[in-house]
């Protein structure tokens, strides 16, 4: 069983204790007396020729599988404030439990506190996450095609937009970002982190961002440490970041981000 196997079937179980918990139908009143989704899609660029800087998507990551403890995040509103401070586009909330220390209570506390777009980060394998992600005020979820059947994909996208949210769609393939783009994919990310061997390959990045249509968002997700890796991704395509383990582990993440978003915009003048 790949490492992607294993979490999926922790998130399965955790999802159906919560269904338990609240219903479908409750779920959906929830969602009917939400606020409406914020545009993550205008947030992060927008139409092509509109796009300016690099964008970084700020995530709140308490450990992981591949580092174990990265922070203890007690306040995760606190840093999402700064993060929304600092100048970042979208916050994302891992809300994985077992292998990454997040809640949907996590979410329900950022929500509360930024105005900036969210992402619901987790791993997508049912409808009702999707419901639950509106209902919890996510604007914009992620969806791992390397976890899904195209169905599945269709009809994920489907609900999400008819929620009013936005889908971040991730590749790590050649043949995951043809699948990405058949599904009108408008955000599409590629990860250079393997899910199944936990392997960061930055240069992964560069080879397969061309395969992108410049209609779509692209967000290179992972490996960020330093502006260097910023700059390379930026000049190799990214108009986006998403940026974990760099910014929680840092004393001053809204410095941080500043740094990584002049490190970004330099590579992109060089670029246009
Ligand atoms: O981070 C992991 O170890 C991991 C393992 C298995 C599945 C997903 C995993 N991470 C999710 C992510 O994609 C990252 O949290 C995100 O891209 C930020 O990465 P980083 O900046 O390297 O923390």
């Amino acid at each position: 069983m790949t490492v992607l196997d294993d979490i999926i079937v922790g998130v399965k179980e955790d999802m159906e204790a919560r269904r338990r918990l609240v219903s479908p139908v409750e779920l959906k009143d929830r969602v009917a007396a939400a606020a409406p989704a914020r545009d993550a899609w205008a947030a992060l660029g927008g139409p092509s020729a509109t796009r300016e800087d690099l964008k970084v998507i700020a995530e709140i990551k308490r450990r992981s599988p591949s580092k174990g403890d990265l922070a203890p995040i007690e306040d995760p509103a606190s840093l999402a404030a700064q993060y929304e401070d600092g100048g970042a586009s979208v916050i994302s909330v891992l809300t994985e439990q077992r292998r990454f220390g997040g809640s949907l209570a996590d979410l329900d506390a950022v929500r509360a506190t930024v105005n900036i777009p969210l992402l619901r980060k987790d791993f997508t394998v049912d409808e009702y996450q999707i419901w639950e992600a509106r209902a919890h005020g996510a604007d914009l979820i992620l969806l791992i095609v390397a976890a899904l059947s195209d169905a599945q994909l269709a009809d994920y996208s489907a609900l999400s937009r008819e929620l009013g949210m936005n889908v971040l769609v991730e590749t790590h393939t050649e043949q995951e970002i043809e699948r990405a783009v058949a599904a009108n994919a408008r955000i599409i990310g590629v990860n250079v982190r393997n899910l199944k061997t936990l392997d960061v390959d930055r240069s992964l990045f560069a080879s397969l961002a061309g395969l992108i249509p410049a209609e779509a968002v692209i967000v290179a997700e992972s490996g960020v440490r330093s502006a260097d890796d910023v700059s390379h991704y930026a000049a190799s395509g990214a108009n986006a970041i998403l940026v974990g383990e760099a910014l929680v582990s840092d004393a001053t993440p809204r410095e941080r981000i500043n740094e990584f978003k002049a490190a970004g915009a330099a590579a992109i003048a060089v670029r246009n």
